[in-house]
């Protein structure tokens, strides 16, 4: 094989808690994650020298070192001592910095595409490892589907499919940097913690309008409290009809979930004709096939 083609889908979170900060900073977290239809492409290629060349759509991302992408293949070429370049090209629809873990997609999918091209024979669980070391996200990533999260992020456990619904997103013309979100975070004894327990229940009784009911995500009041138009958008969206809406991970995208198709084609009509998203999409949940 030469030359690699893969989807990296982004992720929303159901329901998002922080139980404590840690010591060396990091935050133990308690959430719900879920892969949707939205994704990025991303082409691996063997060349005939020994370098990382990397291409994206996106004028303002870098291409060097700092791109996880770069950093994940670069993590396997010196892990695996691979002396053989490759080309890489990322073409980004996610947004980004808007929690949706879209570079942290694109690391887990890079990690897998060098496994299957370099015929490496690692296990997910391996390539959940390494790639813990590019991020906390990161892991999850490579297990996709409905999982709850726990530790900063490593400790995952997959949940039965959260139930069928169309999904709305809706990114505001800002971005929001998860390290700031997280540190400027004060939790005491009166932050309301999402009943992420309740959550899990729900899904397994295959109860949509139960979990959407409990829907909270402790990130949001740091993320908007800056950015009131989160509240608006998620107030535009239960107008429109969604069920339940949500800001996802750090924010400032928000998400809503809808069980009509036609009131999910009509908001999302809504909201590309007004100026409180910059970035809308339509789309649906993602379970991958193992
Ligand atoms: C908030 C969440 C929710 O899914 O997602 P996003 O909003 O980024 O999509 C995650 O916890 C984000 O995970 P990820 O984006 O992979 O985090 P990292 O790159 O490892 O860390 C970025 C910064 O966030 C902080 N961080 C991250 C994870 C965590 N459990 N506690 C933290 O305090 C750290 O300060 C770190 O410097
Ligand atoms: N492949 C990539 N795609 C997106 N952002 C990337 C990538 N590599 C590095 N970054 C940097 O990581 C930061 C967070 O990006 P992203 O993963 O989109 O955010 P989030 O974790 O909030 O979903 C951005 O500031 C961006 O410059």
């Amino acid at each position: 094989m030469n030359s690699i083609k893969l989807k990296a889908h982004a992720k929303i979170n159901l329901g998002l808690d922080v139980v404590r900060k840690r010591e060396d900073g990091y935050h133990e977290v308690r959430m719900i994650m879920q892969t949707i239809g939205l994704y990025d492409k991303l082409t691996i290629t063997r060349t005939n020298n020994t370098s990382i060349v990397m291409n994206t759509n996106l004028h303002y991302l870098p291409t060097d070192e700092s791109n996880l992408v770069y950093k994940a293949v670069s993590l396997i070429r010196s892990e695996f001592q691979i002396e053989q370049g490759v080309y890489v090209n990322l073409e980004k629809k996610i947004p980004v910095a808007a929690g949706m873990a879209g570079g942290s997609s694109d690391a887990a999918t890079a990690l897998y595409g060098m496994n299957r091209l370099f015929s490496l024979n690692l296990t997910k669980a391996d390539l959940m490892k390494l790639g813990l070391k590019l991020g906390a996200d990161v892991p999850y990533c490579i297990m996709r589907g409905t999982a709850l999260s726990e530790g900063i992020g490593e400790v995952l456990t997959p949940l039965p499919p959260f139930p069928e619904c169309n999904v709305l997103i809706v990114k505001p013309g800002i971005s929001v940097s998860t390290k700031y979100v997280y540190e400027n975070l004060k939790l005491d004894e009166n932050t309301k913690h999402p009943d992420i327990d309740s959550i899990i229940h729900s899904i397994r009784e295959k109860d949509l309008y139960g979990a959407v009911n409990l829907f909270s995500n402790v990130l949001e009041i740091v993320t908007e409290k800056e950015y009131p138009v989160i509240r608006d958008i998620k107030a535009k969206m239960l107008e429109l009809g969604a069920v339940g809406s949500l800001m996802s991970g750090s924010g400032p995208t928000v998400f809503g979930l809808f069980d009509d198709i036609k009131k999910a084609e009509k908001a999302f009509y809504q909201f590309k004709i007004s100026d409180l998203g910059k970035q809308v999409f339509l789309t649906d949940l993602y379970h991958p096939r193992y």
